[in-house]
């Protein structure tokens, strides 16, 4: 086991990144019914504007614009009408001055037109012409071409975590094959001899599994692929196997607990040991989070992550460094954040990075974030932050009412 000393979280993220950009590219073809959620792998630019031909938004009379000027609640202007234009067909005549076509709601503006007048202020005056009360501007009630997508633009974005609004947008542009990232196979391994299953009463000394539930729900809510999910005994040749096999599927693996400098802490040793060139960071300047472990093994390609047991601690850990690394390399957008002024005095760790869970209130001039204190072991502060700051290492803390940035959970 090398010597390691403690890394920065910027230190642990810059290895971390360094590590996992030697992994291959991860480029799948999904179909358009199968890419909700998932991750777009490509700028997508289209060849075509969409729409491709003008169309109405009202049912009405296609028009040309200055033909209505003066028309009014009791003034009408005389239009002839020259064709009626059906859903799904090209308009055929060019509108001339002094004539409109009749156009259903999407149908296809003829040439010639400029703007379309609803029908509820058309009156039909004999069976050629139109009474219109109504004056309209040039391109009211219709969508010009390109106006949804421009020709040769980028219309989504690489990194783009599609939601059914952007599934909608592939499907206007018939985008029916789509790139995504392949999501990561992770796989969560916790271990403890104190630990029993959420349906199962802990006898003294024992406690319900958080971890493994946790990390799982962590991972589904970013979109890597759980494979597995294991609780182990405390015993070095146990988590020998599991990281083992993990690591012949997976793109990362998540060991939990056995972290620290305890008799029974393996998980460093075991990580090393397996790994080519294996952990190249055990310990992080951060709280809570201290005893992390970080790895990498170049043949399979897995990332390797040790977290602190205290559940809390792991949820953290997770979020600012597997979290972070993911959605990095799939060049999806950092959560969100908003700002906050800070209630009260908080005191931080010196040299070392503070993680203070907040809760936000509504103020005078924005929101305002309650500390939310708590030892690391404890999972409900977790459920009533909203967010997190981070203090800077080289900070004393916070000062009551200075601003600061609340990451949003
Ligand atoms: N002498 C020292 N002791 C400790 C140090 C230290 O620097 N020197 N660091 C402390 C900090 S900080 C943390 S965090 C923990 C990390 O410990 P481990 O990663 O070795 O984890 P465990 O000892 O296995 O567990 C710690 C704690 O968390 C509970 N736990 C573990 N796994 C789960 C789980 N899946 N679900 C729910 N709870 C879990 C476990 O029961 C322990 O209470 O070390 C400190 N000690
Ligand atoms: O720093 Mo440990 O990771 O609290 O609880």
């Amino acid at each position: 086991m090398k010597l390691l000393t403690v890394d920065t979280v910027s230190e642990a993220r810059e290895k971390l990144l360094i590590a996992a950009q030697q992994k291959k590219k991860q480029i799948e073809f999904v179909e358009l019914e199968e890419a909700m959620d998932r991750v777009l792998a490509s700028d997508l630019v289209s060849p075509e504007p969409i729409p491709s031909f003008r169309r109405s938004t009202v049912d009405g009379y296609a028009v040309r614009a200055a033909d209505t000027q003066g028309a009014g609640e009791s003034i009408p202007v005389f239009l002839e009408i020259i064709e009626r234009i059906e859903i799904g067909t090209p308009a055929v005549r060019m509108v001339q001055p002094g004539q409109c076509s009749y156009v259903p709601t999407g149908g296809m503006i003829p040439e010639g037109a400029d703007a379309v007048v609803m029908v509820e202020y058309c009156e039909a005056f004999d069976t050629r012409s139109m009474a219109v009360y109504d004056a309209v501007s040039p391109g009211r009630n219709l969508i010009r071409i390109g106006e949804d997508i421009q020709e040769e633009s980028l219309f989504l974005k690489k990194g783009t975590r599609l939601r059914p609004q952007e599934i909608g947008v592939l499907a206007s542009a018939g985008v029916h094959t789509v790139p995504v990232y392949r999501p990561w196979k992770i796989a969560i391994i916790s271990t403890g001899d104190e630990l029993v299953p959420a349906d199962q009463k802990p006898m003294p000394g024992q406690v319900r599994d958080i971890n493994t539930y946790v990390l799982d729900a962590m991972s589904r809510k970013y979109g890597f692929e759980v494979v597995s999910k294991q609780v182990l005994q405390d015993q070095r040749n146990l988590l020998e196997k599991a990281v083992d096999s993990a690591m012949k599927t997976c793109d990362m693996v998540v060991v939990s607990g056995g972290s620290s400098q305890g008799e029974k802490d393996h998980t460093a040793d075991v990580l090393d040991q397996l790994a080519d060139p294996g952990v190249f960071t055990h310990g992080i300047a951060l709280k809570p989070g201290k005893p992390t472990i970080l790895g990498y093994d170049t043949l399979s390609e897995t990332i390797l992550m040790g977290l602190p047991g205290h559940p809390a601690a792991a949820m953290i850990v997770f979020e600012l460094l597997a979290v972070w690394l993911y959605l990095q390399l799939t060049h999806q957008p950092a959560p969100a954040y908003t700002t906050a002024v800070v209630e009260t005095n908080v005191a931080s760790a010196p040299g070392k990075e503070t993680c203070l869970l907040v809760e936000l209130v509504d103020g005078d001039d924005g929101y305002i974030a309650r500390p939310i204190f708590g030892k690391s072991g404890l999972m409900t502060t977790l459920s009533r932050a909203w967010g997190y700051t981070l203090i800077d290492m080289n900070k004393e803390g916070l000062k009551a009412g200075e601003p600061i940035q609340v990451i949003l959970f």
